[in-house]
């Protein structure tokens, strides 16, 4: 039976040290965080992150923008928290709406606000191996595996999902840590085959049990990144994720969804943001502070 590898726990101690090292700056860490239009699940997201700002002591504020907000409008107020000093993360929560292009806006933050780890700059770092913000759930994966001292350099890892939110960059960061990576998406023929070569199996896809027990190699770490709402009855919505519950009988150890790389996530959000108030703007990565 899979040793369960719960996220609250790993969280809990990254939210510890986020605080700790909050508790030792001038001033505490402010995060904005940018919502376009009342998709509730959005809305529960940017709600949940405040109220863990608040624990961890920062200063967190919601800036909503109303769904048929235009580019500009969105690009001003990204203006305004640039330069306002008492920012030092700013978080646009994805998606926005379809009239709204995602490209330019990531690329209107400051880099070194950018604690959701996706502007081309931090991108370009983490891909050269360099120092710099890396993207929160990518990060709070291997926050998990290094919680619970499991194996990643020389490892056969597998990703499913080559987004650029979670699979591309997780693949940069196993790669850091010397993982010999493969990228699975929707044109690997025989995923099956694939996926059973590895000793460490992400899954990323957003396809509700697309990972059965024979896809997966006995004793293999399987991390479930999915977040599926399936309507078990009309309006009953749950969450699950990517991978069958039946593959806790075959893989080594497992995470839950939810319960799992959700709060990691998070998690991860919030230390980023203790990162950025670190590193005085444009500082960053010269110390090292970043990893
Ligand atoms: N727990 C957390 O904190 C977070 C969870 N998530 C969840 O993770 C999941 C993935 O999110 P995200 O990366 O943004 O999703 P995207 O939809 O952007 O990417 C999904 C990826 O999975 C691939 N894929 C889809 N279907 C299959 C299939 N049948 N076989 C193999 N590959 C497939 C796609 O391939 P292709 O590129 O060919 O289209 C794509 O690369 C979602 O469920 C999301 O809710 C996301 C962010 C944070
Ligand atoms: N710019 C941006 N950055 C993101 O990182 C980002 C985003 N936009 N858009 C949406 C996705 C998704 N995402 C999640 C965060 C936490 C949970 C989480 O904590 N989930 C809980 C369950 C929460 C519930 O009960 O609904 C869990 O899995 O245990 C889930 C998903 C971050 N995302």
């Amino acid at each position: 039976m899979a040793r369960p590898l719960p996220g609250a726990p790993a969280a809990q101690a990254l939210l510890a040290e986020a605080a700790r090292r909050a508790g030792r700056l001038a001033a505490p860490p402010g995060l904005a965080l940018v919502r376009v239009g009342d998709d509730p699940a959005s809305v529960a997201y940017v709600r949940g992150k405040a109220r863990k700002a608040a624990e961890v002591g920062l200063r967190s504020a919601v800036h909503a923008l109303p769904e048929a907000a235009p580019q500009a409008e969105l690009l001003a107020l990204l203006g305004t928290l640039n330069a306002d000093p008492a920012v030092h993360g700013i978080l646009v929560q994805l998606p926005l709406p379809p009239h709204l292009d995602p490209e330019p806006v990531l690329g209107a933050i400051l880099p070194e606000k950018d604690v959701d780890g996706l502007h081309p700059v931090n991108i370009g770092r983490l891909w050269a191996g360099q120092p710099g913000l890396r993207p929160c759930t990518p990060a709070g994966v291997m926050a998990l595996l290094a919680f619970y001292g499991l194996p990643v350099a020389g490892q056969r890892a597998v990703i499913v999902g080559r987004s650029a939110l979670v699979g591309r960059p997780l693949a940069a960061l196993l790669l850091n840590a010397n993982a010999t990576v493969t990228v699975a998406h929707s044109r690997t023929p025989d995923l099956g085959a694939v996926t059973r070569e590895a000793e460490l199996l992400i899954v990323a896809a957003g396809r509700a049990h697309l990972i059965t027990p024979d896809m997966v190699r006995p004793g293999a770490t399987v991390i479930d990144v999915g977040i599926n709402r399936v309507a078990d009855a009309p309006g009953q919505g749950r969450l699950t994720g990517d991978v069958h519950p039946d593959v806790a009988a075959v893989a080594g150890a497992l995470t839950p969804v939810p319960g799992g790389v959700g709060p990691m996530t998070v998690a991860q959000l919030l230390m980023n943001t203790v990162l950025a108030a670190e590193a005085p703007a444009g500082q960053e990565g010269r110390g090292g502070r970043f990893r």
